[in-house]
């Protein structure tokens, strides 16, 4: 990326300061934007009522983030859709649009790859390649408004990357996605998914957000989840039901934990008493994902008898469970999957990929 300043990652304050600094008054700055968070133009041409000279002013001097569709694809069983976004440094992300009754929803990444090593995840096969800025984050969402025609209300960070691991831009990601001079996304309607990063947990309970944090868990003993996540080689289960502990009682919202079932690995009817003891002293929600397999790995799918008798199984002690519908399944390949082998295509554009050999 080049040096020059990235406009749409300023807040409003901000960007008055830039814009005065300029000879410009404060209202050209409310003007702009509502151009860039509410019209959600593609570039400073469409400003239409802001002079072509100082149009011109802010192209050279600012970068004008907006991510370009690569590849779409939409589901036949649900209409979700995946996108698959280039960045101005040629780097793709990916993004999912899904329907619910409740409103549309979008998954965003908040990395180029993930530094993470989860042992069942996609998105972490190649490392970290970068970290997305604010900008990058909310062109996501601002991108598919704009394919689709349709209004966003939930924004779940779910994508490639680990949010803990930006925390900085996510922040100020989510100041702007919640701003209510933007786009204006109730906190409550907003979810960030971290491993377990125990510090920046702390802070972000810090911060009395009022969106929901869900915590990665996926094993019920450090032993288990070291197996599977790096991240508990750094913090145990103890610290991670602490911080969980800590964010509800800064900001009042209830923490979800993921749990992805693997079979034979963490879907046992001891791994399900396991699991009460630790949901049941908290206020918590518990989402049952069935692990989604990737070619690289050899973990299974639970089967679905399995999964539901482990549901039942948390529903019996009251636990707060659901089982995560599996949108888009025919398009989807897990999360990373998409980014990987369309990099993989640009890397061998004479061949099939190596996944469709
Ligand atoms: C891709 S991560 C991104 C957010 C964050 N880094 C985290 O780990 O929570 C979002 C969720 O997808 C889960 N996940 C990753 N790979 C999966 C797979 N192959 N099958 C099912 N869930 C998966 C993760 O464990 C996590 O709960
Ligand atoms: S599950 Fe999350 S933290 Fe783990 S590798 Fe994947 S994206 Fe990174």
């Amino acid at each position: 990326m080049d040096s020059k300043k990235d406009i749409k990652s300023l807040n409003l304050e901000e960007l008055k300061t830039e814009l005065e600094s300029m000879g410009e008054k404060a209202f050209r700055a409310k003007q702009m934007y509502e151009w860039m968070h509410v019209k959600l133009a593609r570039s400073f041409d469409e400003m239409t009522n802001l002079s072509a000279k100082f149009r011109e002013q802010c192209k050279e001097k600012y970068e004008y983030t907006c991510v370009k569709p690569v590849r779409i694809q939409e589901s036949k069983i649900d209409g979700t859709k995946k996108f698959l976004f280039e960045l101005s440094d040629g780097n793709v992300v990916e993004s999912v649009w899904m329907q619910y009754k409740h409103g549309n929803s979008v998954c965003i990444s908040s990395q180029v790859g993930c530094r993470m090593g989860c042992r069942f995840c996609a998105s972490t096969l190649d490392g970290l390649e970068r970290n997305l800025t604010p900008s990058e984050m909310l062109d996501q969402i601002y991108a598919i408004t704009r394919l689709t025609q349709e209004r966003v209300s939930n924004v779940v960070v779910m994508g490639t990357g680990e949010p803990m691991d930006n925390y900085d831009n996510i922040l100020k990601f989510l100041h702007l996605l919640t701003d209510e001079n933007g786009l204006n996304i109730s906190q409550r309607n907003v979810t960030v998914s971290t491993c377990g990063i125990v510090p920046r947990m702390r802070q972000l309970a810090d911060e009395k957000l009022q969106i929901t944090l869900a915590l990665s868990l996926h094993a019920t003993t450090d032993e288990k989840r070291r197996k599977l996540m790096p991240i508990a080689n750094r913090y145990s289960i103890k610290e991670l039901m602490e911080v969980c502990r800590y964010y509800f009682e800064q900001t009042g919202r209830r923490i979800t934990f993921e749990y992805s079932l693997v079979g034979g690995v963490n879907d046992t009817e001891e791994d399900a008493k396991e699991l009460i003891a630790l949901a049941k002293p908290l206020c918590c929600h518990i989402n049952l994902i069935p692990v989604n397999p990737i070619k690289e790995r050899d973990f299974v799918q639970s089967d679905t008898g399995h999964i539901q008798a482990f549901k039942n199984k948390l529903e019996s002690k009251k636990i707060h469970v659901t089982i995560r519908r599996e949108m888009g399944r025919d398009i989807d390949g897990a999360c990373g999957q998409l980014r990987r082998r369309h990099t993989q295509e640009m890397q061998n554009p004479d061949g099939l990929s190596q996944e469709e050999n």
